[in-house]
């Protein structure tokens, strides 16, 4: 199965005490969204990863933030089965390619869209969506490129959520609105698991 029908939802968490990891994974598959990706923007975020691939089965545990090479032998090996890079370069998408996982390679323009497809890859991460054109530069994309399907992230919300989804050419859209800092600062699994099966009943 692909990435992209894994959930509408792709949670995007940033995860600054490790502790928080494993709590937070049970409330987001709790709630109906099993695909996790954990972005390596924090110093806990490995072992964040490998808690949640050791500790919670249920999810699809992967790796965002992913810029080069080490980054894709680091999240492998701590157990990320998929990984999302915000935008791609030669040597990532030849490192990408021989990493072994699913990945999503971010891109935007037409061009970048169209060199991906080219090498056969046809699921991309559209970063960042809401301030590179929102849904109408989705939709406009459709068009030449009906093939390609994108996972748009980056200033969506649960409200502008279901706009993208409506695209035939997006497959679920990813966030950080599930995991707000101040709930996983006080432990509120609770809220998180909701907001969660809010996402999750998108589709
Ligand atoms: O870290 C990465 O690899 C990114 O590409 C950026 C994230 O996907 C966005 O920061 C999502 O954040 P929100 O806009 O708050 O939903």
């Amino acid at each position: 199965m692909s990435l992209l029908d894994l959930a509408p939802v792709i949670p995007v968490v940033v995860i600054d005490d490790v502790e928080t990891a494993v709590p937070l994974a049970r409330a987001l598959v709790a709630g109906g969204l099993p695909a996790i990706e954990v972005t390596l923007r924090t110093p806990a975020a490995r072992e964040a990863i490998a808690r949640i691939a050791a500790e919670v089965p249920e999810a699809t545990v992967g790796a965002g933030t992913v810029r080069t090479a080490d980054d894709i032998s680091a999240s492998v090996a701590a157990g990320a089965r998929f990984l999302v890079s915000p935008g791609t370069t030669p040597s990532l998408v030849e490192a990408l390619e021989a990493s072994g996982v699913p990945f999503l390679p971010g891109a935007v323009t037409v061009s970048e869209a169209m060199a991906l497809a080219e090498r056969g890859i046809k699921e991309l991460k559209f970063f960042p969506a809401e301030a590179a054109g929102g849904v109408t530069y989705l939709k406009s994309l459709g068009g030449p490129l009906p093939d390609v399907r994108f996972c748009p992230t980056g200033g969506i919300r649960v409200e502008t959520a279901p706009d993208y989804l409506a695209l035939p050419n997006v497959g679920c859209v990813g966030g950080t609105w599930l995991t707000p800092a101040d709930a996983l600062a006080s432990g509120d699994w609770a809220r998180v698991e909701k907001l969660a099966a809010e996402a999750a009943a998108l589709r």
